[in-house]
């Protein structure tokens, strides 16, 4: 493969135009309306925070604060340190609107340069915070397992130690000095910050966008820096702003104990300990700086929460599920031509603890040829796309057989070797493509990374590929829409970026899960039309997977049916449908609703697909299969040429679609 396009491959035009409106939705598709991310939000958060009088009062004296510390040798009337015995302890005047203190120094000059010290401790202390916490929370969120545990146990013991003691054991060991006692509260903060991280990278990591940055070859380096951390930063805001007044507070407190700043800076925790001696007759040598600290602590606290009542709580992580019992392997032989791109022969997966959620599942795929895969829920259609593009979830594995693209051997590649394949080789499309797309950057910006992640082009050269992109998969106006985010797309078109960026590498397989559940139905047949047209176009094989017959009449050559974890008849879509001979295919295309069945209930299959630990003896499918016999119930049930999984096989006269 090169990193170019097969010739032929993007001079098209829209391959289907759809009747649009401006922003691209389409009639009854709703999907537009949510997907409340990204720039909308952002808005959304900001129109909120203008509607909080106390929240802009605190950001304007905060503001205020930041240009008396930038400011402090312009605006301060005289040298904050510069001694005047003679105008000690003066009430205020003209010359001093705040006073002097006892050595004679100006008040007002202080409380500014004061305000310098604060901010710049407090940012200090903050930043580091910042640096080493999110670092950490990206690396132990997204890595798990040890990692992770050993972090969060660390985590908790800094967490039990008090900030303020830790800055003065810090200055004891260091020397004392400001910059040591922010360092120690820094180290404190950013256990608090490296718990917001972690936990908002155990949610979006589970997310699809995420699967699909990966699908697309992206480094784990990227993915965190620039798909996970954009949405960690709205949580971060808010703790930040509290952490800025805590610090303050702990700056103030040891500029009082007198293990903070030097004797050449100015901290209001210093004069507030100078005053000390004079308080009764000059009090406000002592309200002064403490209303400076008050009130900017409250300004940041106030500021933090908010921020909080201002933004949106974001989405919770997936659960998983799974358990034990294990079931033997029968290995099956399938013919698979010489011709095949992708060759799939006895794969069985298991999960962490030795359940098989998919057994001995073989097939193959040619090219230009297009092969559903189709079964209810849970009978392990997208554990088996997830082995063949190396994205099983954390404690699920191959446990045998192979996957073969070509002469590559998939199976248990990792690092860059897999990252060659996915994305380069193999390209996915998931079910909704509202999780698929990562909200928070424009669909331009993700399709150039997808696009540069695997070839030499510049920046410049990968936006123009791009708005090809765009174009060949029907989205109208392309330039303009590359600087949309996703949710300026509606379902429909949304589906089409993500069809789009799985084709941004020009791939040879291109698996499909699900890829139309998630639309409106007239959407879902222009999204099969443009699938096939593309399939026709870039020569590509396609792999869908999906529970609807429906899309596997309409769009695919041949079909594997899957119950419970087996391939249990594979054949043309054709043959199965007419004469199916496995009584689960049977079974399948009986539910369908046909206009002959007009007013009849609607047939169910009785029962449901067991969970993976549970796979019933004998025939998996025997439990609610009316024509199983004794024999269906032990033993193990081979595939016949077929594929087919039935020992009655050859007695049964099976009732095709109507
Ligand atoms: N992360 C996981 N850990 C353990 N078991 C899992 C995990 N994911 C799926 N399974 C189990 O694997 C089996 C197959 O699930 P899979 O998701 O592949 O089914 P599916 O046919 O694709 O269903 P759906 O259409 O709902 O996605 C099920 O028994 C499921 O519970």
């Amino acid at each position: 493969m090169t990193d170019q396009p097969r010739e032929g491959t993007l001079q098209s035009t829209a391959v289907l135009t759809e009747q649009t409106d401006p922003a691209g939705i389409e009639p009854g598709d709703g999907a537009a309306a949510e997907a409340a991310a990204g720039p909308r939000a952002k808005a959304r958060t900001l129109r909120r925070m203008l509607r909080q009088p106390v929240t802009l009062f605190c950001l304007a004296m905060l503001l205020l604060q930041v240009v008396l510390a930038l400011g402090a040798p312009l605006i301060a009337p005289y040298d904050p340190a510069a001694p005047n015995v003679a105008n000690k302890l003066q009430g205020p005047s003209g010359d001093h609107w705040l006073g002097t203190d006892d050595l004679g120094r100006d008040t007002l000059s202080r409380i500014i340069y004061g305000t310098r010290t604060a901010l710049l401790a407090s940012t200090e202390s903050v930043a580091i915070g910042l640096v080493l916490g999110v670092g950490l929370g990206l690396f132990v969120g997204y890595r798990g397992g040890w990692w992770d545990r050993i972090g969060m146990r660390i985590a908790d013991v800094m967490q039990s130690i008090p900030a303020l003691l830790l800055a003065l054991a810090l200055v004891a060991v260091l020397g004392s000095g400001l910059g040591n006692a922010m360092l120690a509260v820094g180290l404190i903060f950013a256990v608090s910050f490296m718990r917001i991280t972690r936990a908002v990278v155990l949610a979006e990591r589970e997310k699809l966008y995420v699967d699909a940055a990966r699908v697309l070859g992206l480094r784990s380096s990227g993915i965190m820096l620039r798909q996970v951390l954009p949405n960690v930063s709205p949580p971060l805001i808010v703790q930040a702003s509290i952490a800025l007044g805590t610090a303050l507070l702990i700056e103030a407190t040891l500029s009082f104990l007198g293990v903070g700043i030097d004797a050449t800076q100015v901290s209001w925790g210093a004069m507030l300990d100078a005053s000390r001696q004079h308080v009764s007759e000059h009090p406000l040598l002592a309200i002064l700086p403490g209303a400076a600290i008050t009130l900017s602590v409250l300004a940041f606290n106030l500021l933090g929460d908010g921020l909080r009542d201002a933004g949106s709580p974001r989405s919770a992580p997936r659960a998983g599920s799974g358990k034990k019992a294990k079931l033997p392997i029968v290995s099956t032989p399938v013919p698979s031509p010489d011709d095949a791109l992708l060759r799939v022969d006895g794969l069985t997966v298991t999960d962490r603890n030795g359940a098989q959620l998919i057994s001995d599942v073989s097939f193959h795929i040619k090219r230009g040829e297009t092969f559903g895969v189709v079964g209810e829920s849970g009978c392990g259609k997208s554990i088996t796309a997830a082995a063949i593009l190396g994205l099983l979830p954390k404690g699920v594995t191959i446990a045998g057989g192979s996957i073969r693209l070509e002469d590559s051997e998939l199976a248990g590649l990792s690092g860059e070797a897999l990252r060659q394949v996915r994305g380069k080789r193999i390209g996915m499309v998931f079910q909704d493509p509202g999780s698929a797309l990562s909200p928070v950057h424009t669909v331009g910006r993700q399709l150039t990374d997808a696009i540069r992640a695997h070839s030499g082009l510049s920046k410049a050269e990968a936006h123009d590929r791009a708005a090809e992109l765009l174009t060949l998969v029907g989205v109208p106006n392309p330039q303009e829409r590359l600087k949309d985010y996703p949710h300026q797309f509606s379902g429909g078109m949304a589906q089409r970026v993500v069809i789009a960026g799985a084709l941004a590498c020009d791939p040879e397989l291109l698996i499909a899960d699900e890829p139309t559940t998630a639309l409106d139905v007239t959407i879902q047949a222009q999204v099969l039309d443009l699938l096939a047209s593309l399939r026709e176009r870039l020569q590509m094989s396609l792999l869908i997977i999906t529970h609807d017959l429906g899309v596997v009449a309409d769009s695919c050559d041949r079909v594997a049916v899957m119950y419970a974890g087996q391939i249990v008849e594979q054949r043309s879509v054709e043959d199965a449908f007419a004469e199916p001979k496995h009584p689960y295919t049977e079974a399948l295309l009986a539910a369908v609703p046909h206009s002959e069945t007009d007013g009849e209930p609607l047939a169910t299959i009785p029962g449901r697909v067991p969970p993976a630990w549970a796979w019933p003896q004998g025939c998996r499918f025997n439990p609610r299969c009316p024509y199983a016999t004794d024999d269906c119930r032990t033993g193990t049930v081979p595939a016949d040429a077929d594929g087919v999984r039935c020992l009655r096989v050859t007695e049964l006269q099976l009732a095709g679609a109507r």
